[in-house]
């Protein structure tokens, strides 16, 4: 810590870049010497800590993958080891592993194809599994699945090191993620496996093809949707409205990838169930773009995947097929303006300004794309520009933005590490065999409760980062319930299921706080 402290004060002035990858160093190299000690450095700074090992400082990390690399971490599995996974991960020295973080570094946070360089990402994912979750950190494993790059600078960078060709496409692509699945759960049928960061084509196809099968989830698509839900809710409280408000808000999403795609299907169900309609009608409130503008029926090619929520030209009148962000939201005012688009900025001040129109007494801003460089606007941009009246939140931190005469404008990070890991371990605790839709809605849910009326008033939607593992326990606890009351629980070690199903809730949650791993120096000589 003292070296830490003295880099903060011999790097003064440097750019911000350029410190934050001195302190993943630092970091990284006693990650490297003594496991214990970082993990309980990372947990008892973790609110400083997370954006050096995570986002947004992960993003550059994995830019500058190869040159910093030094020794590999997790396992690599490339295209070329087709037909030997099974005996690779039977070679795997840990006995049992619990939570597997898998990418193909096909769409590394906002910065697109990263090849192999993307492992940073299930690195930092693991990292906050440990610190927020309590995962033992030998029973974890961070996974590269190398089928190629698409990225040209890469494939001529002679530190590069992945495979140097074309990324495989169809079934090729496909047999090789099949076989490293059914290796993995023949050897840890009880693992559970986290889908990261994968392109948007395959991260749908590949949660469709396993999530019935094995027990694993996608991140960017579950995990995001759930934060996201949650701090929507928020936005109706803060608003002085009851929850149920919630199916009149009129919410604009910007970015229809997996992010994007994935917050409007959970937001739709969760509509439905509270207006008790069915989701046909429910979708009216909800308005989505890409990169060519408004989605209507009338576009041409339209992805499968966005297509049910593409606008009917008469519900959407004075608008076009293609109409622009800044003409949506001046025709629409919206109560919430959400971007999962990544790219940086395009929340601009004409954008901003245009909120100030908006219907919501509290007009919500989330610019949620990362790493901070491609966030859509910066927190002090959004409060100038849309007013301070608003409530802000960003996948990245930021700072809370000073607006004078003591007022502050609080900055909320709407990132899913509030939801992953407890996701992780409520599904490994419960024994559940794969992740259902309810276990998910369970996590959003109690993300959604955890904060109180009290700290909504202050523009707070999330809950701080230094109460992360308690929120864990809490969304651990739910996705157990959860699975409980589906009759999916297996139990985990020694606890069945009939103990499972007798625990109340805050037994579970006393269980799941139990459960985490926390980092002592073990004994060199055992008392028998
Ligand atoms: N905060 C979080 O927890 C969180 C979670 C998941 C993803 N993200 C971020 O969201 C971003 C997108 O992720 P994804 O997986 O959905 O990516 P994706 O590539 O699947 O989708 C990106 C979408 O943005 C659209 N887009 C591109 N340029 C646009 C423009 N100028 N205007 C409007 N839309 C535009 C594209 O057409 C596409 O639909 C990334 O930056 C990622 O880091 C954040
Ligand atoms: O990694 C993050 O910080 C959130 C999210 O999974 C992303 O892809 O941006
Ligand atoms: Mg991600």
């Amino acid at each position: 810590m003292e070296s830490y402290g003295s880099l903060e004060k011999n790097t003064q002035g440097q750019p911000d870049g350029v410190v934050s990858l001195a302190k993943w160093r630092i970091l990284n190299r006693l990650h490297d010497r003594n496991e214990t000690l970082y993990y309980r450095v990372l947990i008892d700074n973790i609110e400083d800590f997370a954006p050096i090992i995570y986002t947004p400082t992960v993003g550059l990390v994995c830019q500058n993958y190869s040159g910093l690399f030094r020794r590999p971490r997790g396992m690599y599995f490339s295209a070329k080891d087709k037909g030997e996974m099974m005996s690779m991960i039977y070679n795997w020295p840990a006995q049992q592993v619990d939570m597997i973080v898998l990418t193909d570094g096909s769409r590394i946070l906002g910065l697109g194809d990263l090849g192999v360089q993307g492992i940073g990402i299930p690195i930092g994912k693991l990292d906050m599994y440990v610190a927020a979750a309590g995962f033992n950190p030998q029973r974890v494993l961070p996974v590269m699945l190398d089928v190629g790059t698409n990225n040209q600078k890469l494939l001529e960078d002679r530190l590069y090191l992945g495979l140097r060709q074309p990324r495989l496409e169809g079934e090729e692509y496909l047999s090789i993620v099949d076989e490293f699945m059914e290796a993995v759960f023949s050897r840890w049928p009880k693992a559970v496996v986290q889908f990261e960061d994968f392109q948007m084509k395959w991260a749908f196809e590949t949660l469709q093809r396993y999530r019935k099968r094995f027990c694993m989830f996608n991140d960017d698509i579950q995990g995001t949707a759930g934060v996201a839900l949650a701090g929507l809710l928020g936005t109706v409280r803060a608003q002085g409205r009851p929850l149920s408000d919630f199916v009149n808000q009129k919410i604009v999403v910007v970015g229809a990838g997996s992010a994007g795609l994935g917050v409007l299907n959970m937001a739709i169900q969760a509509v439905s169930r509270m207006s008790g309609d069915n989701e046909g009608t429910v979708k009216n409130q909800f308005f989505l773009l890409d990169k060519d503008g408004l989605i209507t029926k009338e576009r041409r090619n339209i992805d499968p995947a966005a297509a049910p929520f593409a606008k009917d030209l008469k519900d959407v009148e004075g608008l076009r097929e293609g109409a622009s962000l800044v003409e949506v939201v001046k025709k629409l005012k919206p109560h919430v303006l959400l971007g999962l688009s990544g790219v940086g900025g395009i929340f601009n001040e004409e954008v901003l300004k245009a909120m100030r129109e908006s219907d919501s007494t509290k007009p919500a801003i989330f610019a949620m794309s990362n790493p901070t460089m491609n966030a859509e606007c910066t927190a002090a941009d959004a409060f100038k520009h849309a007013g301070e009246n608003i409530v802000f939140a960003s996948g990245s931190p930021f700072k809370n933005v000073d607006l004078g005469n003591g007022k502050v404008g609080h900055v909320n990070q709407a990132n899913n590490m509030y939801l992953f890991p407890g996701i992780g371990l409520g599904t490994l605790l419960s024994g559940a065999r794969f992740i259902t839709d309810e276990m998910l809605q369970a996590a959003a849910e109690c993300l959604a409760s955890y904060i109180t009326d009290e700290e909504i008033q202050k523009g707070k939607l999330y809950p701080s980062v230094s109460s992360i593992r308690c929120i864990t326990a809490e969304v651990g606890a739910a996705v157990l319930r959860a699975a409980v009351a589906e009759g999916l629980a297996e139990g985990h070690g020694d606890v069945g299921p009939r103990e499972l199903n007798n625990m109340s809730k805050e037994e579970t949650v006393e269980y799941v706080s139990r459960s985490m791993w926390f980092p002592v120096y073990s004994p060199l000589v055992h008392e028998k």
